[in-house]
């Protein structure tokens, strides 16, 4: 498991070392000299290029000259521009003291080099760029879409430490040198800002045990951990069964993506709930399926999909039906606002139940549940408002956290960072770089995919944890997407549903 920690958490953490009367500065000479030797090597890519060191009024500007220094005693062209209302007084001294240049901010002149360091804000920052640096950076982010590398010191600055919130101007990172260990914008809403992350170790790391981690990764074993692999005795029973009660007339495409996504996960068998015309065109694409008319609550399953292309007064009841279920339901789409509904008549639900909503789909789901929950909601989130869309996305690892805790449900709210939070605070974080999925249908593969691998470890008599199983359905679903064209080109969900098989079977090594 990789753990990312606040900011906030990171600075306890160092508290008591930096403020001791015999501290040396010894944290801030290996945070810089990290830095420095990951400029250095960064920058063989770029040789006979000058380096831009970009230079704010805290420690994190320390580290970026301190790092400067090193790199003027290795013969490297730097220049620093000091963009904050002060900058680290022994930090300048030393930068200055190598024959270190200082510019000015209006004589810039980004053409001249091939990599900057951006040494702006870390840990301490509140809020965005102001001024002089948002004017700067701005200019060079335009030359960065072109041929300037960037290596962030710690955040890429403007990105909050404690949630990941993107205030814009951001220099995008090529690489960002951390220290200690990941804070949340490195495995959150930030990521794909950060580039590869590297974590500096200070010597201080064992106090880390005495943090809760804001947000983890789950590594390949732990993921195949979360795969049921059949035996020779296994039978269709025992590789568990699936209740599907997704589409309508409306939209039939979300029960046959759905459906056929589950059943490429390798599920024991699929139940299909039909509705209107839908049990032809189900059977006629997935003929492994069976359907059935009669009431859900006859049906033995193991798990249950509703909410996808969900609509009309028959699907509403069968949503009721997954909710009120004993089995793990899958609660998508239309679900997800049912369930705020469910939830104020009926009580919390049980963890392994899955609400799989977009930022669009939460921001409703809270707006119902400051109105119908409102002692809940007034106790978990106090006297602010529901959240819009917007906010959300800036701070997604926060509202699924929310939403769980007011539903009881895991809560996988998606996106290129997938968030997946349970009630006990615990968030896991899965980052996808097939862009392309963001397309119609693309979320109903992705409860497909969760339907039968909940369904698959419920037959088991030890079943993964279930935010376990969500991180590795959203990991299936984002590699099935890569497999086609590597990602790089278009990947409609039809194409995604005939990878999964694929994808599992790579990652199973
Ligand atoms: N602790 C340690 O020993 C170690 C720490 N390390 C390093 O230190 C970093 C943390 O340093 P830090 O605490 O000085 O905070 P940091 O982010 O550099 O700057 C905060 C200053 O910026 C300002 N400011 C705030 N918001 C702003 C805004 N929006 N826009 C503009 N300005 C803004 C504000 O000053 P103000 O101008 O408001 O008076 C404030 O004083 C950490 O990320 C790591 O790199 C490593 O060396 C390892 C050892
Ligand atoms: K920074």
């Amino acid at each position: 498991m990789i753990n990312a920690y606040t900011a906030e958490d990171i600075r306890r953490l160092e508290e008591p070392y930096v403020t001791a009367e015999t501290y040396d500065g010894s944290l801030m000479r290996k945070a810089a000299y990290g830095l420095y030797k990951h400029a250095a090597q960064l920058h063989e890519q770029r040789a006979d290029s000058r380096i831009l060191v970009l230079v704010g009024s805290g420690n994190n500007g320390g580290d970026g000259l301190y790092a400067a220094t090193h790199l003027l005693a290795d013969g490297f062209a730097v220049d620093a521009v000091l963009l904050g209302s002060r900058a680290h007084t022994e930090g300048l001294e030393a930068y200055k003291d190598a024959g270190g240049n200082l510019i000015d901010p209006d004589s810039l002149d980004p053409s001249a080099y091939g990599l900057i360091i951006d040494a702006i804000l870390g840990t301490g920052a509140r809020g965005g760029l102001r001024d002089e640096a948002a004017t700067v950076v701005n200019r060079l982010r335009t030359e960065t879409d072109r041929d300037i590398l960037v290596i962030a010191c710690d955040v890429p600055s403007g990105v909050d430490g404690n949630t990941g919130a993107v205030h814009q101007p951001v220099l995008p990172a090529d690489v960002t040198v951390t220290f200690i260990a990941r804070k949340v914008p490195h495995l959150s809403a930030a990521e794909h800002l950060c580039g590869r992350v590297e974590v500096v170790e200070l010597g201080i790391e064992e106090d880390l045990a005495k943090y809760e981690p804001a947000v983890s990764r789950l590594e390949i074993h732990e993921l195949r951990q979360a795969m049921v692999v059949p035996g020779p005795y296994d039978h269709k029973y025992t590789r568990g069964v699936c209740g599907i009660l997704t589409g309508s007339e409306e939209y039939p495409g979300a029960a046959l993506l759905s459906t056929q996504a589950c059943v490429n996960t390798g599920v024991g068998m699929v139940r299909f709930g039909v509705v209107g015309q839908l049990a032809s065109m189900i059977n006629l694409r997935t003929p492994e399926v069976v359907c059935f008319t009669s009431s859900p609550e006859e049906q033995h399953v193991q798990a249950w999909l509703a909410g996808s292309g969900a609509t009309g007064e028959a699907r509403e009841r069968d949503i009721d039906v997954a909710l009120a279920a004993s089995e793990p339901a899958i609660l998508d789409a239309a679900a997800v606002a049912r369930t705020a509904q469910w939830v104020s008549d009926n009580g919390v639900l049980e963890t392994n139940n899955i609400l799989t909503p977009h930022a669009g789909e939460l921001e409703e789901f809270l707006v119902w549940m400051s109105a119908l929950s409102y002692s809940t909601w007034h106790r978990v989130v106090g006297d602010e408002k529901a959240p819009t869309r917007a906010e959300i996305e800036n701070d997604p690892l926060r509202w699924a956290k929310v939403a769980s805790s007011l539903s009881g449900a895991t809560v996988l709210l998606k996106g290129a960072v997938t968030h997946i939070a349970s009630p006990d605070g615990k968030v896991l974080s899965v980052r996808s770089d097939a862009h392309y999925l963001a397309t119609a249908g693309s979320g109903d593969v992705l409860s497909g995919i969760l339907g039968g691998l909940i369904a698959q470890n419920e037959a088991q008599t030890k079943p993964a944890p279930t935010a376990h199983v969500a991180a590795l359905a959203s990991v299936i679903h984002s590699n099935s997407a890569l497999l086609n064209n590597g990602g790089k080109g278009p990947t409609p969900a039809s194409a995604i549903v005939d990878n999964i098989p694929t994808a599992i079977a790579y990652l199973l090594g």
